[in-house]
């Protein structure tokens, strides 16, 4: 939802000018001298080498002078961010733009993709179809040609009752006391004092008394009688009807709804023209439950060769009661904050937003916070401070991407609305992890089956031992882009590089935190795509010799159907294996054992997994206990060998000894009870008896060679042999007679 005042719509549809960002950060010049930035007056010196190269960049990036390198399947704009500003400095939040009049030209988009356009969504409430298509073609032939990999994504209009658009950008004032028909009618031009809704069926159900509110309190009306289908209605509260303005009725506060379907029968043509044209994402407006996510996604299986992924816009009451359901049934969810506000107190968006965030990520959804993020900046080069406060508290609550609506469609400083969003958001990214105020979230679980919940604990100790490692960043091998949205749940501080050759997949990712998706041909070799894609990388300067990476893993060999292989592993790049002073240069000065685990695919819950659920335990935390213990009842790990510059014992931190000693606990208690026990227990014995064996063997060989030698020697008197030789008995002596030995019968002599 947008509001404009006329003549600055005038202004705006005026086509604007192009803008000197150059060298200017939120509109203050920006001079740079020495390793300090310098912006409104005031020096910023900064250890965030990061968020200076930000500052400067947004001011200075040419839009011809980039190289395209489509062999390696990167963004060209990644491709560049990673090669100044390292691992560390790339934008973990993604953007969002809507494609409008004021940005719909090839230079246009391709200014908008250069500036971190991760995103393209058009909005079928304006424009033909024709339109979109010719903006939908233009953004595959930038990917196509200039490298680029902007998804687009499609928002259809939704059921919603609404002013109808004369498209014009005009707007009518209501003034308090006046009295105003609303109809349904069709009619050319305007009639005074008479507003025109576009759903015939817009005044069932409503009553004399009834109030009306026009775009969420812009304007409000009593409902005072009713003709027909016409609504004759007095203004109580005076404001203006906008194009397109939005209407509800309310009756003893309460939000009427007159049961209009989701999507309507053009929003179905506009899904055929999504699918048509193969876009990425539709977003769903107006969704009320999951049935209708479930439908659009039925529909989409059956007639797209495409994945396309449905994104739920929160946008009512209804959608709030029933969130977790729609969420679930989604493949993610935008806060369209703008009708939002029309159905929530505005003072509860915030906390709205809050808390639909936070369940998207434990839910493993992407989300995007859409509306009003920089709305000023549709007429001005700045934004407001409450608006850079608004778009740095989403980034602070870990929201996947974010959106700009009029800013980038109509407005006259799209380019440098977007430059603000990566600016923000980056500063915010940094400081959150300088001050660590990075919040870890309680993830519930999300898979059934055994080898799901392996991944999702897999993914989630990654993180934690990327972060506490200080590893530049996390490669994950995916098939469907499953394990790098896993590992972006966690919100890592290194970048996730996902390595598809699923392009569907690919396209979607790029809505996820912290994921830069690359098109990578896969084998079954985990081995040779390692190491293919850490080469490509490093020819091309995309990461310097020492760099350190850890590797995940979810792809499954074509020769072993039935088996996952989910893996962690770190890698230095230039090297195969982290020596022992790679470790030691790594932040947390922690060493890291190389771990494969191969996990065999467990269809239905097994009697394990039960058993492990009453104890409260998780497969991974045996898991971690096998990979150290070797007591695993089902997977089988391997240990990185000595060579690879890593001890057993040297891999333990501290904290690691805790937890380990925890696990081996609670694994000892699962041992020493019942049956299912005594396995474990006896493997346990015999690597005990092995030990000691293997321990001994010198000693006892020694031994043993002595005793021969003596036995060689001295014959085989030496030892009692068991022969049946004779040897002469011991002299027999009484003991009656010893007792009456003189020497024994005398009596002790007193001490005194
Ligand atoms: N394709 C387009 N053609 C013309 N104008 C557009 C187009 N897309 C957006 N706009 C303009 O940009 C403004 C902001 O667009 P946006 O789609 O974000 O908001 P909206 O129209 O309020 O719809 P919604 O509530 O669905 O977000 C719109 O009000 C409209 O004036
Ligand atoms: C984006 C959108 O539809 C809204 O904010 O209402």
């Amino acid at each position: 939802m947008a509001v404009y005042s006329d003549s600055m719509l005038q202004k705006i549809f005026a086509k604007s000018p192009t803008f000197d960002l150059n060298k200017r950060v939120f509109g203050k010049p920006v001079t740079i001298s020495g390793g300090a930035i310098s912006c409104n007056g005031r020096n910023v010196k900064s250890k965030a080498k990061i968020a200076v190269k930000a500052a400067a960049e947004a001011g200075v990036m040419g839009l011809k002078n980039y190289e395209v390198n489509l062999d390696l399947g990167f963004d060209v704009v990644v491709e560049r961010e990673l090669r100044e500003k390292g691992f560390l400095g790339m934008r973990k939040t993604k953007l969002v733009c809507t494609i409008g009049p004021a940005c719909c030209s090839l230079e246009d988009l391709e200014r908008l993709a250069m500036r971190g356009m991760n995103v393209a969504r058009l909005n079928m409430c304006h424009n033909t179809r024709e339109w979109h298509r010719d903006v939908i073609r233009k953004i595959k032939k930038l990917n196509e040609e200039r490298g680029f990999s902007v998804s687009v994504m499609v928002d259809t209009e939704g059921s919603l009752i609404h002013v109808v658009d004369h498209g014009v950008p005009s707007s009518l004032k209501a003034e308090e006391g006046s009295v105003w028909v609303f109809t349904a009618q069709k009619f050319e031009g305007s009639r005074p004092y008479t507003v025109q809704a576009n759903y015939q069926g817009f005044s069932e159900g409503i009553m004399v008394g009834d109030e009306l509110v026009i775009d969420g309190g812009m304007a409000r009306f009593e409902v005072v009688e009713k003709m027909g289908d016409d609504l004759h209605c007095k203004c109580t509260d005076p404001g203006l009807f906008l194009p397109r303005a939005k209407l509800s009725f309310w009756r003893d506060g309460k939000l009427s709804y007159h049961g209009l379907p989701t999507l309507s029968t053009k929003d179905w043509a506009d899904v055929d023209f999504g699918i048509s044209e193969g876009v990425d994402f539709i977003a769903m407006s107006f969704v009320n439950d999951a049935d209708s996510v479930k439908d659009l996604k039925n529909y989409l299986f059956a007639r797209s060769s495409k994945s396309i992924r449905v994104l739920a816009k929160i946008e009512t009451l209804e959608s709030l009661q029933k969130l977790e359901e729609i969420i679930e049934a989604s493949d993610g969810i935008m806060v369209a904050r703008g009708d939002l506000g029309v159905e929530v107190p505005l003072e509860q968006i915030p906390t709205v937003q809050e808390d639909i965030t936070h369940l998207c990520r434990q839910m493993n959804k992407p989300v995007i916070i859409a509306s009003q993020l920089l709305e000023s900046m549709v007429e001005y080069p700045t934004p407001t401070r409450a608006e850079v406060a608004d778009v740095s508290e989403a980034v602070r609550q870990y929201a996947d991407a974010l959106m700009l609506s009029g800013e980038s469609a109509i407005g006259l400083h799209g380019e440098k609305a977007l430059s603000v969003l990566q600016m923000a958001s980056s500063r915010m990214e940094l400081w959150s992890h300088e001050e660590n105020r990075q919040s870890s979230i309680h993830n519930r679980q999300l898979g059934g089956s055994l080898s799901d919940c392996i991944a999702e604990e897999i993914c989630s100790c990654a993180v934690q031992m990327a972060n506490n490692l200080g590893v530049d960043a996390i490669f994950v091998y995916t098939k469907h882009g499953e394990m790098a949205s896993l590992l972006s749940r966690n919100r890592p501080y290194p970048p996730i590089f996902a390595f598809t050759s699923d392009s569907d997949a690919r396209m979607a990712l790029n809505l996820q935190w912290g994921v830069i998706p690359i098109l990578v041909d896969l084998v079954d070799d985990m081995e040779a795509n390692i190491s293919k894609t850490i080469d490509l990388m490093r020819t091309n300067g995309m990461v310097k010799e020492g760099e350190a990476v850890l590797v995940v893993s979810d792809l499954t060999a074509t020769h072993a159907t039935s088996t996952t292989f989910q893996s962690i592993q770190s890698r230095l790049c230039g090297n195969s294996y982290p020596t022992r002073n790679d470790i030691t240069r790594l932040r947390s000065h922690r060493s890291h054992p190389t771990v494969t685990s191969v996990v065999r695919e467990e269809p239905t819950e097994s009697l394990f997994m039960k058993e492990l659920k009453r104890r409260g335990m998780t497969p991974t935390s045996l898991l971690e206990e096998t990979n150290r213990g070797n007591y695993g009842v089902e997977d089988e790990m391997k240990i990185g060998d000595e060579d690879r510059g890593f001890s057993k014992r040297n891999s333990v931190s501290t904290e690691l000894d805790k937890s380990l000693s925890n696990q081996r606990e609670k694994s000892m208690a699962l041992n020493s009870e019942g049956l299912e026990g005594l396995i474990p227990r006896a493997k346990l014995l015999l690597t005990l008896g092995g030990t000691f064996f293997l321990g001994f063997w010198p000693l006892i060989l020694i031994t043993v060679a002595l005793f021969s030698c003596l036995y060689f020697y001295l014959g085989p008197s030496f030892v009692h042999d068991g022969s049946n030789a004779s040897i002469s008995p011991p002299q027999y002596i009484d003991p009656y007679e010893l007792l009456e030995d003189e020497r024994i019968s005398q009596i002790a002599p007193s001490l005194k």
